[in-house]
C-alpha cells in the first residue's frame, strides 16, 4: 500500500507491471477507485511496460480534503504525484474525470505525458444545472440517493442481469459524500475545448455504445480537436468499458501503445 503526501492531499496509489519498463497512468471516474482498472490490468503484459494507478482525491483510500474542488487541484495532484515517482513520457489513461485530468495534464506538463487515452470523457461533461442538481441530491440524501441513476448511466443493459452490478453499486455508495461532490464541483467548473484543440500528442479516444454518461458522440467530438486522434467505439458497454468489456479495452489500449513502440522502443 502506497500513500503519498502532495500537499493538501494524500494520495493512496498502486503500481503494477514491470518496475523497468515504460510508464503507463491510469486516472479514475467520478464514484470509482483504482481497483476500476483491475480486470484490464490482469489482460496486460507483466514485462515491459509499468502500471501506475491511484485514488483521485476525494475517492477510495485517499483523503478527502474539504471541497469543492476545482479541476486545478486534480491535475497538481497528480503532476506531484508522476514528479514524486521521476515518471516521463508516460502514456496517460484516463476515464471520465480522469480523461479531463489527462487533457490537463498534457496541456500543464507535456515533458511528464507521450500520448493519452481519453475514455469516456469530453472536454465539458454536462452543464451547471446538472451538476448542481446533483450536487443537491447527494447532499440531502447521501450518494445512496443517486445510485440507481448511476448505474444506468454507468453499465449497459445486459450488465444490470448480472450480480457484479451490485459490486460496482457498493463501489460507488461506499466513497465520500463530500468528496463525491466536491469532484462534481470541479468537473461542473471544467471546459477545456480552447487547450485541448491546441495538443499535439498521440491520442486515442474509447466510448462505450451505452454510455450514459459520456455518450459516443462526446468523446468523438473531443477526439477531432486532436489532430491525428484514433477513437474507438466499444460495443455492450456503457460508461465504464473497462469493466465490462475489458479484453477489448485491452486489446484498443495495446494496439495504442504499440502504434507509438511504448514499451517496445527500449
Ligand atoms: O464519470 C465521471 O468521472 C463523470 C461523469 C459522470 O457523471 C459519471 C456518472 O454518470 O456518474
Amino acid at each position: 500500500m502506497n500513500w503519498f503526501d502532495a500537499g493538501d492531499a494524500q494520495l493512496h496509489w498502486r503500481e503494477d507491471g514491470d518496475p523497468d519498463g515504460a510508464p503507463v497512468v491510469f486516472s479514475n471516474s467520478l464514484g470509482t477507485d483504482l481497483r476500476l482498472w483491475d480486470f484490464v490490468l490482469e489482460r496486460l503484459p507483466k514485462k515491459g511496460l509499468r502500471y501506475i494507478r491511484y485514488d483521485t482525491r476525494g475517492h477510495g483510500l485517499s483523503s478527502s480534503p474539504d471541497g469543492p474542488y476545482g479541476m486545478g487541484a486534480l491535475i497538481t495532484d497528480t503532476e506531484r504525484l508522476m514528479d514524486h515517482l521521476e515518471l516521463k513520457d508516460a502514456v496517460f489513461v484516463g476515464l471520465s474525470m480522469g480523461g479531463m485530468i489527462a487533457q490537463g495534464l498534457a496541456v500543464k506538463r507535456l515533458d511528464l505525458i507521450r500520448g493519452v487515452v481519453l475514455s469516456n470523457t469530453g472536454a465539458k461533461i454536462g452543464n451547471a444545472d446538472m451538476w448542481n442538481e446533483r450536487i443537491d441530491a447527494v447532499t440531502a440524501g447521501g450518494i445512496e440517493a443517486v445510485a440507481d441513476a448511476t448505474m444506468e448511466r454507468w453499465f449497459s443493459k445486459a450488465f444490470h442481469e448480472t450480480a457484479e452490478l451490485q459490486m460496482w453499486r457498493n463501489m460507488l455508495t461506499r466513497q465520500s459524500a463530500e468528496g463525491y461532490n466536491a469532484c462534481m464541483s470541479a468537473i461542473a467548473g471544467t471546459d477545456m475545448i480552447t487547450v485541448t484543440s491546441g495538443l499535439r500528442l498521440p491520442a486515442m479516444g474509447i466510448a462505450g455504445s451505452e454510455d450514459g454518461s459520456t455518450p459516443p458522440d462526446m468523446v468523438r467530438e473531443l477526439m477531432g480537436l486532436i489532430p491525428g486522434a484514433g477513437y474507438e467505439l466499444i460495443r455492450k458497454a456503457g460508461h465504464l468499458p473497462c469493466v465490462e468489456q475489458p479484453d477489448l479495452y485491452a486489446q484498443h489500449l495495446m494496439r495504442f501503445l504499440d502504434s507509438i513502440g511504448h514499451g517496445t522502443d527500449g
